[in-house]
């Protein structure tokens, strides 16, 4: 078992309208350890019933939470970030245990989760409306921002913290209840979340966490006309599903995608920075993230050097299990995860790319694979189309600015691109014709609280973190006054 310093913080009940539950029939769903196979515990296998009972505790607590100041929702807010923060090292060893990053990352990400919480405590006290100039005299015309009501939230488990906080945070703030259904790879994080945010003074309703049947739990959060707003980050065929699901009752919806990110180092990039980027755009979390530099584009004149300098960094990756100091690539999150990657390499072998590094299942065996790099990889393999989610850096080459420009919009994807410049009109030039929600130039890492996280095309729909991400968990009411 987990060394908690606070071992009450691993939680293998549900949180549903303030109470520690079974799942009605008793039934249970293990949680393993993706580095060892070993059991860690297990959750309960909750159903349509007791998301429908979820549901029904959060429109009972709605009014009471919109009621209050957006300054004494903000306190709880602060008080829950605060919570997290001094708990992080369990955060962390939970999150490392359930889900494999390795503890540097997953401290991380716990640090980051929590940012959300903070900067969505302050928004919440700054949703403005406005006064309209009248069209008409004896009349007076303005605009409120309302809390739109019971929110479902489905997370996915790759970031087992920072997706959720990404979500209650606005919603909280703008005075929404939340119902969440975690992943179920990786629930203990979620579970240690509504802990704190019950120690955090979250009244009881306003944030529950129902673990189980995810198709059931999801039917009903779509289903159920008290749920006003679905907010789900994950794959885009899921996305699609849930949005499908959702139109019977016109929910309002968050969508969070897959993506393919392109990654261009054009030939008067600083190669290291180049190389740097590439390392924590593509080897974070094991490769495991949805902006993640999917395919690699260098411009043919430097081409040789990129693989070669990509190589050397590649080669000190420490792979092993994320509670161990010094490791810095964990295991993949399951055997489907690496089989998606054996396919994407031998598709582009057969098709005639080469295997630079790595290649295979690595000697730890369980889901642990060695970090590769590809060379020779074109457009007419499956690791340009498809999202990898692991360790595999496929290397393009090309020749022209227009060229790659439209091999990277070639996708039906639109999350994270990046790429390495350093000339000031090539840089306003593809960063304008990149189609993509994010564009990360001369660096890999994008991601924080105060910017519009989200994506075009199939990659979702709405933003999170910044002040559109609060955008998401309002409506926009038109009062107009006459008689004055
Ligand atoms: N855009 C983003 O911010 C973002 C962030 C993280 C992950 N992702 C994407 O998520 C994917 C990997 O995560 P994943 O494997 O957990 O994705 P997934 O779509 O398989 O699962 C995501 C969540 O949906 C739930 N789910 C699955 N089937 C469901 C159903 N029928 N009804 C209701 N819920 C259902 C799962 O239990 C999980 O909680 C990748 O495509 C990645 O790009 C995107
Ligand atoms: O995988 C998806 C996450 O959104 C990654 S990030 O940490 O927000 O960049």
């Amino acid at each position: 078992m987990l060394n908690l310093k606070d071992p009450s913080l691993l939680k293998q009940q549900a949180y549903v309208n303030g109470l520690w539950c079974d799942a009605d029939n008793g039934e249970t769903i293990p949680v393993t350890n993706p580095a060892t196979g070993a059991l860690l515990g297990t959750v309960p296998n909750m159903g349509a019933e007791e998301a429908r009972r979820a549901i029904n505790g959060a429109n009972a607590a709605f009014k009471a939470w919109r009621g209050l100041l957006a300054k004494e929702r903000s306190a709880i807010l602060k008080k829950w970030f605060e919570l997290m923060l001094a708990n992080s090292d369990d955060l962390a060893a939970i999150m490392t245990a359930e889900q494999g990053k390795s503890l540097t990352e997953a401290k991380g990400e716990i640090t980051y989760a929590a940012s959300f919480l903070e900067w969505f405590a302050e928004e919440g006290k700054r949703i403005y409306g406005e006064t309209i100039p009248t069209p008409a005299h004896g009349r007076r015309l303005m605009v409120t921002k309302d809390p739109i009501g019971v929110c479902a939230a489905i997370t996915p488990w790759n970031f087992p913290s920072a997706m959720i906080t990404r979500k209650a945070g606005p919603a909280l703030a703008a005075g929404c209840p939340m119902v969440l259904k975690p992943a179920a790879q990786t629930p203990f994080s979620a579970l240690a979340l509504a802990e704190l945010a019950h120690r955090a003074g979250v009244p009881s309703g306003i944030f529950s966490v129902v673990t189980g049947k995810a198709s059931a739990i999801g039917g009903e959060m779509t289903a159920n006309p008290i749920v006003r707003k679905l907010t789900f980050t994950g794959s885009t065929q899921i996305g699609q599903l849930l949005m499908r699901q959702s139109a019977d009752t016109v929910k309002k919806l968050s969508l969070e995608l897959g993506g393919n990110a392109p990654f261009i180092v054009f030939d008067d990039a600083d190669l290291d920075a180049a190389v740097e980027g590439a390392m924590a755009s593509k080897f974070r979390n094991s490769g495991q993230t949805c902006v993640c530099a999917n395919r690699l584009y260098v411009q043919d004149k430097v081409y040789d050097a990129f693989v070669e300098k990509l190589r050397v960094a590649v080669q000190k990756l420490h792979v092993g299990d994320g509670s161990i100091a010094g490791v810095n690539q964990g295991p993949l999150i399951d055997q489907n995860a690496v089989a998606k990657v054996e396919e994407h390499i031998a598709d582009a072998v057969a098709k005639g790319a080469k295997v630079e590094l790595g290649g295979k299942r690595h000697a730890l065996g369980h889901t642990f694979f060695e970090p590769t790099i590809l060379s020779g990889v074109t457009q007419a393999m499956n690791v340009a189309r498809e999202e990898t989610f692991g360790p595999l850096a496929p290397v393009f080459r090309f020749h022209s600015d227009d060229e790659v420009i439209a091999m990277a919009n070639d996708t039906e994807f639109g999350l994270a691109s990046y790429f390495y410049s350093r000339d000031i009109g090539r840089i306003y030039k593809v960063a304008e014709q990149l189609e993509y929600g994010m564009v990360g130039i001369n660096t890999g890492l994008i991601s924080n609280e105060v910017a519009p996280f989200g994506g075009v095309k199939q990659s979702g729909l709405g933003r999170e973190g910044s002040r559109y991400g609060m955008d998401d968990y309002l409506t926009v009411k038109y009062w107009c006054v006459s008689g004055i």
